[in-house]
């Protein structure tokens, strides 16, 4: 289980530290047990022979020690490779990894935009390697990828505001997994898991609700917008994928991963409304019914799952191998702007309004007044709100799930409560804070 970093203080604006000071500070607890263990034994061996010298005591240490130091290197040998791994998401699945897989020998950290935060992960014993590279070149991902035995593929581009072109999101998202995919086959890595999204499934462009829905919902899954779209084609190709014959003649095992709103620690549209609801005074105006649930899984258990996810297709690749799972957990089933406030409430914001404050249509009318001026404004500069036709749409949309298919197939149970993710994101929020001051 990561360690705090010590110092943060919880409560409703409590003491804060640097926003720096979020950053999980983490420890491999198996390493502290093993001490313990050879303290035990040697004072067990010290209980049963008291006459006998110290030497004997720590020859049993010793022992134990090498011991570790076999086991380690036999189950130190695998090889992952994490793609987008200094994202929001992949940050969290890479520090994860380090924290929760025994078997990694090495791990490979690529990203168009590598994190100063990486130094600090090579002074373990796992190999970290950092390569900055582009998922839409085929050679940069193929050199990532040559002789990673597990390829977590989380890199995309996450633009539902407009801010890159359809043509670019494409590119990213799905040539940039095309890449990814002949990278495995070419090189010989049979194990791929795809962070792919809930919008894969919906909502759909019709506005059709998806109610506590499962991987087996049937659900009419209509696609416009570029984002959703390229998620759905990315996932589609991971999934045909699953069975092709990589160098050495084994089978390529896929599956993909479908977060709802992924929140936590990192959180940029978060951050992006802490701020706006700074600027209008504390306070935040409701746009969307209470009564419109909005599906959210807190960050450590998204990464938790990719972890469990990728050991755990190595070893069931015929029940797991082309599947689909929802990524859940036990957060509360809420509307986006009512589960927002959850940690924006302890960071002294307010939601006015118990229900929207504007008729539905005069929202429709000032997403699509937003759309219009990103469109004149476009070649003088980025104008791009959190209020769009797409986003207004989504966020009126129920869209929650209730599964447990990853429970059934892979053992996967949450590894944050409800609680503890809650406390964690405030305690971010208010270091956050705290460095905006
Ligand atoms: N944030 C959510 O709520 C959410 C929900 C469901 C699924 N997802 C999926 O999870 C993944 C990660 O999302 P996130 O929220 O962490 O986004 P993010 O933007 O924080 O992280 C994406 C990472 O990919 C990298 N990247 C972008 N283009 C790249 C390229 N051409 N080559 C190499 N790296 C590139 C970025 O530098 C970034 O570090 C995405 O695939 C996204 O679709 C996110
Ligand atoms: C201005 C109001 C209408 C405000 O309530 C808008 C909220 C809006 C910015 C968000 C509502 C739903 C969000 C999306 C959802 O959580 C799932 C997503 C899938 C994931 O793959 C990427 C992020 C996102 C599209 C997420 C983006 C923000 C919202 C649209």
């Amino acid at each position: 289980m990561p360690v705090e970093h010590s110092g943060h203080q919880g409560g409703p604006c409590g003491k804060r530290v640097g926003e720096e000071g979020w950053r999980l500070g983490w420890s491999v607890p198996g390493m502290a047990r093993r001490e313990e263990q050879a303290e035990g034994d040697n004072h067990l061996s010290l209980a049963g022979n008291e006459r006998r010298p110290a030497l004997v005591a720590s020859l049993g240490t010793l022992g134990l020690w090498l011991q570790d130091m076999a086991d380690s290197a036999q189950a130190q040998k695998l090889v992952y490779l994490v793609t987008g791994g200094c994202g929001f998401l992949g940050e969290h699945v890479v520090r994860m990894l380090l924290q929760q897989e025994p078997r990694l020998r090495e791990l490979r950290i690529f990203d168009l935009h590598l994190g100063p935060w990486l130094e600090e992960l090579k002074t373990g014993p796992v190999q970290v390697t950092a390569i900055q590279g582009d998922v839409t070149q085929a050679h940069e991902v193929a050199a990532a990828v040559a002789g990673a035995h597990v390829v977590i593929h989380t890199a995309g581009l996450v633009d539902v505001f407009g801010k890159a072109s359809p043509e670019t999101i494409h590119e990213v998202n799905v040539q940039g997994t095309k890449n990814v995919i002949e990278a495995c086959v070419q090189t010989g890595t049979q194990f791929l898991v795809y962070t792919s999204s809930m919008e894969v499934v919906g909502p759909n462009i019709k506005g059709h609700p998806f109610y506590r829905g499962n991987e087996d919902t049937p659900y009419e899954a209509v696609h416009r917008h570029p984002y959703p779209s390229s998620k759905a084609r990315a996932e589609q190709l991971v999934l045909e994928a699953n069975g092709r014959k990589v160098r050495g003649g084994l089978p390529l095992v896929t599956c993909a991963l479908r977060p709802t709103g992924i929140y936590g620690e990192g959180h940029q549209i978060m951050r992006d409304i802490y701020y706006q609801g700074l600027r209008l005074g504390g306070r935040l105006f409701r746009a969307i019914p209470a009564s419109v649930e909005h599906g959210r899984v807190y960050v450590g258990n998204v990464a938790w799952m990719h972890v469990l996810v990728a050991r755990e297709l190595q070893q069931r690749p015929a029940l797991m191998g082309g599947q689909v799972y929802f990524c859940y957990d036990k957060s509360p089933y809420k509307s986006y702007e009512d589960f927002n406030m959850e940690f924006l409430g302890p960071c002294g914001l307010r939601l006015v309004g118990t229900r929207p404050l504007l008729p539905y249509w005069l929202l429709m009318l000032l997403a699509a007044l937003n759309a219009l001026l990103q469109w004149l404004l476009r070649p003088l500069l980025l104008y791009a709100p959190l209020l769009n036709p797409y986003t207004l749409a989504m966020a009126n949309t129920t869209f929650t799930v209730s599964t447990n298919k990853a429970q059934r197939h892979f053992g996967y149970e949450p590894l944050f409560s409800w609680e503890e993710s809650r406390t964690r994101t405030i305690r971010w929020m208010q270091a956050m804070d705290s460095s905006a001051q």
